[in-house]
Formats: structure tokens, C-alpha cells, sequence
């Protein structure tokens, strides 16, 4: 096992991530011991990458704790009054964008809906760090990535780790590597807790792409 051979041109995958994902299994034992397993979703070379990493050498019960800390920390009940203020806070801020966006619509005499019609609470975006990694929710999925034009939902795989690239990665790489669109579904019945990790360049440092990679092409 541990002399296969990483491939960005697709994985040696017995299951697919959907089976996986939708049996609820361990990944098959060959993968255990393997340093990192890439279940590499959009696995053309230089298209977006979107990554779910398992057997990443961090225990299923430590991600677990993570997740944890994360739920404690939004249900803290000293935290109740700022959460109240937050929330209404928030509520404010959207109906203020909302207003903002039909105005701009209709200043260019368009349907009112025409801007806020293209995205939901979490907009089709993508990360502005070079790597994102993320520790979606155990149960609920929302995540969702742009392949071939229609919106696909990243199974809820409990001991991956989401890897999405972003723009700064594009950026260095002068479009060799590039950072998928994603939006999330909002659920109005479940609690769903996402931790991310964002990894970015200081904002003072100005980027390039790397040398080797600039030809006349590109
Ligand atoms: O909650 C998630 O799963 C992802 C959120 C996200 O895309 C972001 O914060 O950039
Ligand atoms: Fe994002």
C-alpha cells in the first residue's frame, strides 16, 4: 500500500466517494496505515480541485472533539445576550444588503431579483486563501461545488477533511491549479457546524506566479 503511487489523473479508489458516503463505511482497508488518502472529486488535471482527505493521520475521535468544542461554543449560556444581539445584528445587515441589491437592480431597470436571485445565504464563491481546510459537520451536508455547470453536494464523510483550493493558489500557479466554486445550502431544520481553516499569504505580501510557470502562453 504504501508504495502507490499519489495521481492527480484520478485515484485507485475500490468505491466510489458517493458508496462510501452513502453506506457510512470506513474506507477499505488497504488504506489504513497510508499517510494521506486523497479522494480527489474533480480529478482532471488543471480543473478545480476539491479535495476529501481521509486516513490523514488525525483520529476520527479527535475531529469528533473538535466538532465538540465548536458546538459548546456556540450553545455557551453566558453567551446567550451577544448571540441575541449578533443574531438580530445579522438579520438587520441581510435585509439591509437585500434592499441594496434590488436598488442597485432596478437602478439599471432590471427585475428587482435579478442580483439576489444568483445566490442563497452562503454565495457562490471562491476562497481567497491558497488552501481551505475544512471539518464539515458529522451528519448534516450543505456544502456544494460547481462541476460541468450543475451544483454537486460534497457527501458528509465524518473523518475527512474537506481541501479546497482558492484564488491565491490560482494566482501563484498562474491558473494551473484552481479554486472551485462552492456555495452552502442553509437548513432551516438542522444545526450544521462547519470548521474551517483558511491559509493565506499576510495581506501586505503582494503575489505572483511562480516563475517557472510563466511561458507565452500563459
Ligand atoms: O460551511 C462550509 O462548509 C463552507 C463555508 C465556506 O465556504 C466559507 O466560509 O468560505
Ligand atoms: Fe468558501
Amino acid at each position: 500500500m504504501t508504495g502507490m503511487p499519489l495521481s492527480l489523473h484520478g485515484f485507485p479508489l475500490r468505491k466510489s466517494v458517493q458508496e462510501i458516503s452513502v453506506n457510512g463505511d470506513e474506507p477499505s482497508p488497504e488504506f489504513h496505515g497510508f499517510p494521506l488518502v486523497l479522494l480527489i472529486f474533480l480529478h482532471q488535471f488543471q480543473s478545480p480541485l476539491l479535495i476529501l482527505a481521509i486516513g490523514q493521520g488525525i483520529s476520527n475521535s479527535f475531529l469528533n472533539k473538535v466538532r465538540g468544542v465548536a458546538k459548546q461554543f456556540f450553545q455557551l449560556p453566558q453567551e446567550e445576550k451577544q448571540k441575541e444581539v449578533l443574531h438580530e445584528y445579522s438579520i438587520k445587515l441581510k435585509q439591509l444588503v437585500d434592499l441594496l441589491f434590488k436598488a442597485m437592480a432596478k437602478s439599471l431597470a432590471f427585475e428587482e431579483n435579478s442580483f439576489s436571485d444568483q445566490f442563497g445565504d452562503n454565495p457562490p464563491h471562491s476562497d481567497r486563501s491558497w488552501i481551505t481546510v475544512l471539518l464539515q459537520d458529522e451528519q448534516v451536508e450543505g456544502l456544494q461545488f460547481v462541476k460541468d455547470e450543475k451544483w454537486i453536494t460534497v457527501p458528509v464523510i465524518p473523518h475527512a477533511l474537506v481541501v479546497n483550493l482558492g484564488d491565491q493558489m490560482l494566482i501563484m500557479s498562474n491558473g494551473i491549479f484552481k479554486s472551485p466554486v462552492h456555495r452552502v445550502v442553509t437548513n432551516t431544520d438542522k444545526l450544521r457546524i462547519s470548521v474551517a481553516m483558511f491559509n493565506e499569504v499576510e495581506p501586505e505580501k503582494e503575489i505572483g506566479p511562480v516563475e517557472g510557470l510563466i511561458d507565452e502562453n500563459r
